[in-house]
């Protein structure tokens, strides 16, 4: 039967990286994207500014929405501090399988919570299911249409704390219109864009970086 790109990939990382060492498994997913296969990770151009994003944060807690393939995840946990904790969420069952042997093969479990299911009904879960207080980094990468309702989401749920950091991927490219203009008008926020390209193509993208002001 055929394989799908997620299994290629993850089959790219097997033969390409050494475990336990999560730059070579970032690494390998780029290289296969640039000369395989083009898949949406985040990407090495735009995963620079990601990385640093959370080395200047040094974040205790971070919430992933929109793992995949588990690209940023590897990539944000191999920056964490020790006891540093990631949650990534996934929607696809069949993404979840493949993200998961990407971050063992990173040997990256110890930091990582992978949770399958919506942004929508996890994130009021967040308190009572993990013990989290607040989280000190949000990298928003899921449906571009529910990164405005799940960061108001996260506001109502009291997630946020002065000074979190909510960092978003595809602002431009495909764009979340009602997102950036609600962090860049809300007096709740102080935003800063990073202009990039979308992963592995010469097409306008970025980052869009917020402070919760509280
Ligand atoms: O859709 C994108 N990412 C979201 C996948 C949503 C799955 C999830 C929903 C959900 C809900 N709750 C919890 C967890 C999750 S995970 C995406 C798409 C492009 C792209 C594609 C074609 C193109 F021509 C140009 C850009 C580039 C990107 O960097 C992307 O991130
Ligand atoms: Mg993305």
């Amino acid at each position: 039967t055929q394989s799908t790109r997620p299994q290629r990939m993850l089959a790219a990382v097997q033969k390409n990286a050494t475990r336990g060492d999560p730059r070579s498994v970032v690494k390998a997913i780029d290289q296969f994207c640039r000369q395989k296969e083009w898949a949406m990770n985040v990407g090495d151009e735009k995963g620079c500014i990601l990385d640093s994003v959370v080395s200047e944060v040094n974040p205790a807690t971070v919430l992933e929405l929109g793992t995949y393939c588990g690209y940023s995840t590897v990539r944000i946990a191999s920056l964490l501090p020790p006891h540093a904790k990631l949650i990534t969420l996934e929607f696809n069952p069949d993404n979840a399988v493949i993200a998961r042997q990407v971050i063992a093969w990173a040997g990256l479990e110890d930091k990582i919570q992978l949770v399958e299911g919506a942004s929508g009904d996890w994130i009021p879960k967040m308190k009572e299911e993990f013990g989290v207080k607040t989280f000190d980094l949000v990298f928003l990468d899921h449906w571009k249409d529910r990164y405005l309702p799940d960061t108001k989401l996260m506001e109502e749920c009291g997630l946020l704390r002065k000074g979190s950091i909510l960092l978003a991927d595809n602002v431009i490219c495909p764009g979340t219109p009602d997102y950036l203009e609600y962090v860049r008008n809300s007096p709740r926020y102080k935003s800063q864009y990073f202009k990039s390209h979308l992963e592995y193509t010469k097409v306008e993208d970025g980052l869009e970086k917020s402070v919760f002001l509280g």
